[in-house]
């Protein structure tokens, strides 16, 4: 298997079937946390990779798999290019998890079941993250089309025309699939070489990894199992990350000390990067890596680390405690079935911001219409620029309300 050149998401409302199809797509079965398998639900963001491959002699979308050999003729299989998956939680007390993963997506794949009316919360929920942080590169699948008969499927189709117009996949392909019983896959993966591009990487910048899990050693769940220190899983946005090189990682650890809290960047040595299942010597941008470091193990275990940004000493974004956002708040709370106004953002009020695979709560400190200074209860490293997805609290949760750009 090569290196991953790019990152596509699964999302969409709970039991759609996004790790079902990750299996389908990978042979992996990402829900291995005991809880996951005990509740039947995603909790954490999961990792996949696979080889789209096609067959030489079959016309398409028939000629693309996954397997060596052509599911038709039977002919070898060509390579065409390795993808990593990233698949969400669509439970709807988990959006900061899938907000998290949201910012590694290059594409998404929104899975959408056809034995439930659409748009259910999370179907508009998970849509809706994506228009905010502007991910465009959207494929949708109808999902579950063994238990549905043909009118019902036409009638769902139609529900997700009418859904979509007027978002950024109101001209997504729609894909009737069943992930669990393999049908209809090859023209999944067609849509999906057809509408997710592997992106344009600068290589010549220096190394930049936004970190999307930590573990410490020989965990279930972490990608590998032979590496001796720390681990920090995630995406390398630019740059070529070696297998040698020092990281520094930012905001870093957290010190206390006579009354007062201070981030201190990391700084270790990259020991080893394991890339599409293999040990690699170096990285480039694209695709989910895990990267082994000198670091002492309880500095990463648990996804301590999740958020934090890796790379070239010397080169990160700034580290926030605090900044100002320019605004841009949507009408309506999208995700519950009582869709009530947004309004404005007022002073004092708590946010919950997702930068990058950060999240982190902040405190209103000022609010003049569209701008809103922000301090947070824990810092990002972001650059000026960055798009924030912000969420207030309704209820017992958190609901996605709109998009910032930080500007200071
Ligand atoms: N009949 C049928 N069942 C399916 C299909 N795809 C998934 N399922 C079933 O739907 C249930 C939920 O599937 P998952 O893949 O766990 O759904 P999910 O969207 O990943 O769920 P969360 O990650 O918790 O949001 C499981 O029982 C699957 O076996 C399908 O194509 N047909």
């Amino acid at each position: 298997m090569s290196q991953p050149c790019v990152n596509i998401g699964m999302v969409g409302h709970v039991d759609h079937g996004k790790t079902t199809l990750v299996k389908a797509l990978s042979g992996v079965w990402t829900d291995t946390h005991s809880e996951e398998m005990k509740r039947g639900i995603s909790i954490r963001l999961g990792y996949a990779d696979t080889t789209f491959r096609k067959c030489p002699e079959c016309g398409l979308p028939g000629g693309y798999t996954v397997s060596n050999k052509c599911d038709q003729c039977e002919a070898e299989t060509e390579e065409v290019r390795t993808v990593s998956f990233v698949d969400s939680p669509g439970h709807e007390t988990l959006m900061a998890t899938m907000l998290s993963g949201a910012a590694i997506m290059d594409g998404a794949i929104l899975v959408i079941a056809a034995n439930e009316e659409c748009p259910q919360p999370q179907t508009k929920e998970h849509l809706m993250a994506l228009n905010i942080i502007g991910k465009k590169n959207i494929v949708i699948v109808q999902n579950k089309i063994d238990l549905v008969s043909r009118e019902k499927l036409i009638e769902h189709y139609k529900q997700i025309k009418e859904f979509v117009k007027g978002t950024v996949a109101e001209n997504a392909p729609i894909i009737p699939i069943s992930a669990q019983q393999n049908t209809n896959i090859d023209a999944l993966i067609a849509a999906v070489e057809d509408i997710i591009p592997t992106p344009v990487y600068k290589m010549d910048r220096p190394s930049q990894m936004l970190i999307a899990r930590s573990f410490d050693i020989n965990k279930p769940g972490a990608p590998i199992d032979r590496i001796a220190g720390g681990v920090v899983g995630g995406t390398l946005t630019e740059g070529v990350l070696h297998a040698d090189d020092e990281l520094e990682i930012r905001p870093g650890r957290k010190v206390e000390s006579e009354g007062t809290t201070k981030w201190i960047p990391i700084t270790t040595l990259v020991t080893e990067i394991f890339a599409g299942r293999h040990k690699v010597k170096e990285a480039t941008p694209g695709g989910l890596l895990a990267v082994g470091t000198k670091l002492d193990p309880t500095l990463t275990k648990s996804d301590t680390l999740t958020g934090q940004v890796a790379g070239k000493p010397g080169t990160l974004p700034p580290t926030h405690h605090q900044f100002t956002l320019e605004l841009h708040l949507l009408e309506r709370v999208v995700g519950v079935i009582d869709e009530e106004d947004i309004g404005v953002i007022k002073t004092s009020e708590p946010l919950m911001l997702n930068v990058g695979t950060a999240t982190t709560v902040g405190v209103v400190s000022s609010a003049r219409g569209d701008v809103a200074e922000v301090k947070l209860k824990r810092p990002v490293c972001a650059r000026i620029g960055s798009t924030v997805a912000i969420s207030r609290r309704i209820g017992a949760r958190w609901r996605l309300i709109g998009m910032g750009v930080i500007t200071d």
